[in-house]
């Protein structure tokens, strides 16, 4: 397996495997895009119902108002009865109230007109943490009726005119003939622990239709004091927004100012959450603007979530690394086979070239055999036709063979044999020479551009006798000797390649019958 394909491989696991990923994310963000639309949906019914309660509130002023500008004197009792009807239906107030403009010159006998049932009356301001007598001022707000009156006692009298804030947004709502209301402001006066806002809906004597008559015939104020947890809560209540944190914040004039949160103190929000963090700007109402800042709680998030991304993740990762072995292995197998293939076609190569060498090769003395004689001297003959180059040959006979085998035995005679054969392959030193047996006793060399074959015919013949291989019964030599036959030739197209070889034989029959051990050449006879 090359590193190219290796490389592939691990490049479509990278492909594979981030492939899975992106599809995975996909879902993954497709499914936080519902979560968002589902958690800005519920925040967004929770600002509704939020402003719904706020615009509720505002309407019981109204109502209240509509009394207020039905008659000149409303009594106590009326008061109480139609704020106790708005009360029962409206958890959130804590006092509704009547608040009359009192000229500094009216102070005493207004004080003096209540002393009559509440001797101790008198309009009051708040300093540092007690009530004490309001100091003179050019009109007076002081709370005259208040509902319910249990548990708010302590504000009765109470001079609105003697907190700045709150008498300039009273200001402000006289001006504008509009509900006006207050920033938030704890209700500890109230004896509530919670947080606050007074809604001031300014009451006029007469229609007033100009500022300057609005400033003159100011009446009062009905006031409703509502607390903003529970405002918020019964909100809450009306509409499923489980496992989600809000706060409620007031950004009127760019300050925020918190109003309201039910995040857990030791809450830590990880970035999966805040991702999704909504701003709701609420409608601004009474001159104020809030907004709701909701987080989804981590189960929030959990229960919509489903589990196919990490699923596709998961097992698309998990088929492309067992798509990417098996292939793995197939290579590998492939591999191997063909591994196998060369091992055994260069085996088979190997048996070829041995077969080929033992079909050109004498069993016996290892040197080239007749077959190999043959197609050599074919060869040579068509390269010295084109080349007009010669051709010697050399035919050699071992002398009275027969005689040989007869006395010593004829594996002595294979083993004679194989030591000429060994000594004539030494006594020719051209590579291109050829020694080859021929048949039996016989043997040939053939000789490529040779013109002088006499020389190595005769260095054949000697170097035999020379071996000194003993042969008793020879009637020529007491050693082994040979007749030696040469011939040579420049052959033409023309030329006879049989009659070649048999010019050769005539020539070693010529040495024989000529006493044996000796050379001769053909003559042409
Ligand atoms: N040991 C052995 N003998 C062989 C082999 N091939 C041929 N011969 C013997 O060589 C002998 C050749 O004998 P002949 O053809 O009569 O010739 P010669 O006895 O050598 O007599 P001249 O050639 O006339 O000198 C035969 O007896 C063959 O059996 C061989 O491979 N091994």
């Amino acid at each position: 397996m090359n590193r190219f394909s290796k490389y592939i491989l691990f490049f479509s696991i990278l492909v594979g495997v981030g492939f899975s990923a992106y599809i995975g994310k996909s879902i993954y963000n497709k499914e936080s895009s519902a979560i968002e639309l589902d958690f800005r949906k519920d925040v967004d019914d929770k600002a509704a119902a939020l402003e719904r309660e706020i615009l509720l509130n505002i309407e019981v002023l109204h109502a209240i108002k509509g009394l207020f500008d039905s008659s000149s004197n409303v009594t106590s009792k009326e008061f109480s009865r139609i704020a106790r009807s708005f009360l029962a239906r409206h958890q959130d107030i804590q006092a509704l109230e009547w608040v009359p403009r009192v000229l500094s010159s009216e102070r005493l006998a207004f004080e003096e007109s209540l002393q009559t049932k509440i001797p101790e009356f008198e309009i009051i301001e708040q300093k540092i943490d007690i009530m004490i007598s309001a100091v003179e001022r050019e009109s007076h707000f002081p709370i005259f009726y208040v509902a319910p009156y249990a548990g708010n006692e302590r504000v009765l009298g109470y001079d609105f005119a003697s907190r700045e804030e709150t008498l300039s947004v009273m200001e402000r709502a006289r001006d504008l003939d509009k509900p006006l209301a207050t920033s938030s402001i704890d209700l500890l006066s109230y004896r509530s622990k919670q947080q606050g806002i007074i809604i001031f809906l300014p009451t006029y004597s007469g229609e007033p239709s100009t500022l300057d008559k609005r400033k003159e015939q100011l009446r009062g104020f009905v006031a409703g004091v509502y607390r903003i947890d529970d405002m918020f809560g019964s909100a809450i209540k009306r509409t499923s927004a489980e496992g989600i944190f809000f706060s409620l914040e007031d950004k009127t004039n760019e300050s925020i100012n918190n109003l309201y949160s039910n995040f857990p103190v030791d809450l830590i929000l990880d970035s999966s959450q805040t991702a999704f963090t909504y701003e709701k700007r609420l409608s601004p109402f009474s001159g104020r603007q809030w907004s709701i800042v909701a987080t989804p709680s981590a189960g929030y998030i959990t229960e919509r979530r489903g589990r196919l991304p990490y699923i596709i993740v998961i097992f698309g990762s998990l088929l492309v690394l067992l798509a990417v072995l098996y292939i793995y292995v197939l290579m590998r197998r492939s591999d191997w086979i063909e591994r196998e293939v060369k091992q055994r076609t260069h085996d088979l190569n190997e048996a070829k070239q041995m077969l080929e060498a033992l079909s050109q090769t004498d069993s016996l003395t290892k040197i080239a055999n007749r077959r190999c004689f043959d197609e050599s001297l074919q060869a040579c003959w068509q390269h010295a036709i084109r080349e007009r180059s010669s051709i010697g040959l050399i035919m050699i006979d071992i002398d009275h063979f027969k005689l040989y085998n007869d006395t010593y035995g004829h594996l002595a005679g294979d083993q004679c044999l194989r030591e000429v054969a060994s000594e004539l392959n030494q006594t020719m030193n051209r590579k291109t020479d050829l020694v080859a047996r021929y048949g039996g006793e016989e043997f040939v060399v053939l000789m490529p551009h040779t013109r002088d074959c006499i020389s190595p015919a005769i260095r054949c013949q000697t170097n035999i006798e020379q071996l000194s291989l003993p042969h008793e019964s020879s009637p020529t030599n007491e050693f082994v000797t040979v007749s030696v036959g040469v011939t040579s030739i420049f052959p033409n197209k023309d030329s006879d390649m049989l009659k070649f070889t048999v010019e050769a034989d005539k020539a070693l029959y010529q040495a024989k019958n000529s006493g044996r051990n000796r050379v001769c050449v053909y003559s042409g006879t």
